[in-house]
């Protein structure tokens, strides 16, 4: 049984309608896609049941190497055919979401450039009804983007049955000196614009993502203030998209900083099932920081495979936490993810060896080797 300790005092009932305990409450939303604002909860010192049924012991791993991992490489540019092999392993491995690519400036983030030209090359997206869905989000800052992408859909039309993806993820900052070199404009800009390349992405079947940048901190303004995150949280879900990713861009987020904000959000009354936390690991804090998490009901993590990644216009910060080292934590400690680890490994080191560098995942490694060791032996 997990216990929730420090929320702050309100009703079981309000938990439950969050979706820790199970099913959701309907509250009248004021607009078209308006989440609810549920009335915020007590957690502490209550005993969370339904935390301990099978359901709430899976993780889902959104997987962004194939972006967040490549995006910050040094030319040359990882050829289009190794980003198709990562994702049909990334398949293979169990994982259902998995971030393809950018519809960003070719010139801003060059290794994202040949995402057109990857897409078509993807296995198609299975239906619904064959089992777990994939999808395929693909990064996308503005209108501009969202218009190249559905031009490709549209030039991709006749010769397939199923679209070329079913997801994109749009991207603001919760600190403005941020915004500014990763978008090139005030957070406020940012939000303002994007309602109606959500509308629109809405409208041509694709379900949206939202990520907020710098939850923790600001590479150039130092610590985040939680309101700051809260705020574009609530206007992200508010726009429509069906989840937030939390993103500690720096990677100078712990434990306690993690708990601080979950609880801000949660005491706005932002259901727990709609956060993901993307933990960039520069300081070695990102797993105990998503260990930390789980008793709050975090059950969405984003990873990359080998611990690749890193934010061009964040100077410094290195990969985001490794695929492997998550999958292997989650499982030590009874969580289920669906991601088979060996392969996971296997696929990491081959990665690796691929574009020619290092592994950050001391998993990857670890039991990497022991797969050397026993292939050597024909095991
Ligand atoms: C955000 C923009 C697009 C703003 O772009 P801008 O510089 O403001 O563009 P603009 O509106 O001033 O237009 C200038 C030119 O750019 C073109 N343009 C305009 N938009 C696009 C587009 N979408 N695709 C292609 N071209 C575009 C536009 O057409 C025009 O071309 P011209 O008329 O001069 O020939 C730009 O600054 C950019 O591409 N930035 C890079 C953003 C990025 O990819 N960052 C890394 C990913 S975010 C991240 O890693 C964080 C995350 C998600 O992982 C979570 C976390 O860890 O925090």
């Amino acid at each position: 049984m997990l216990v929730v300790r420090s929320l702050g005092a309100r009703s079981i009932t309000s938990i439950a309608s969050q979706g820790i305990l199970g099913p959701s409450v309907s509250v009248a939303a004021r607009s078209r896609h308006e989440v609810p604002r549920l009335r915020p909860c007590t957690l502490a010192g209550i005993h969370l049941r339904g935390l301990s049924t099978a359901t709430d012991n899976f993780v889902r791993v959104v997987e962004v190497s194939a972006r967040d991992g490549l995006q910050n490489l040094p030319p040359p540019a990882v050829p289009t055919n190794i980003k198709k092999q990562l994702i049909e392993r990334l398949l293979a491995c169990g994982l259902r979401t998995i971030e393809v690519g950018s519809f960003v400036r070719p010139d801003r983030v060059p290794q994202m450039a040949d995402t057109p030209e990857l897409l078509p090359e993807l296995p198609p997206l299975q239906p619904a009804a064959k089992g777990d869905p994939v999808h395929y989000p693909v990064l996308v800052p503005n209108m501009r983007g969202l218009q190249s992408l559905l031009a490709l859909e549209d030039s991709a039309k006749s010769s397939r049955d199923t679209p070329l993806t079913n997801e994109i993820a749009v991207f603001v900052s919760a600190t403005e000196p941020f915004s500014m070199a990763n978008n090139n404009a005030t957070v406020d800009k940012v939000l303002n614009g994007l309602p109606p390349v959500i509308d629109q992405a809405l409208a041509r079947g694709y379900r949206v993502r939202g990520y907020v940048s710098c939850v923790m901190t600001d590479p150039y303004a130092g610590p985040t203030a939680p309101e700051s995150v809260v705020n574009v949280a609530r206007k992200l879900l508010d726009m429509g998209c069906y989840e937030v990713s939390l993103g500690d861009t720096t990677g100078e987020g712990n434990p306690e900083a993690w708990r601080t904000l979950w609880k801000a959000l949660l005491n706005e009354g932002i259901p727990v099932s709609k956060l993901a936390a993307h933990c960039h690991d520069t300081f070695s804090m990102a797993l105990p920081s998503i260990l930390a998490l789980l008793p709050l009901g975090l059950r969405i993590v984003d990873s990359s495979l080998a611990g690749l990644g890193g934010c061009p216009y964040s100077p410094g910060a290195t990969g985001n936490v490794a695929t492997e080292d998550v999958v292997y934590a989650l499982h030590k400690v009874g969580f289920q993810t669906g991601v088979d680890l060996d392969n996971l490994v296997e696929s990491g080191n081959w990665l690796c060896k691929s574009i020619g560098v290092n592994n950050e995942s001391k998993v990857g490694r670890a039991l990497g080797a022991r797969q050397a060791l026993r292939k050597a032996k024909g095991q």
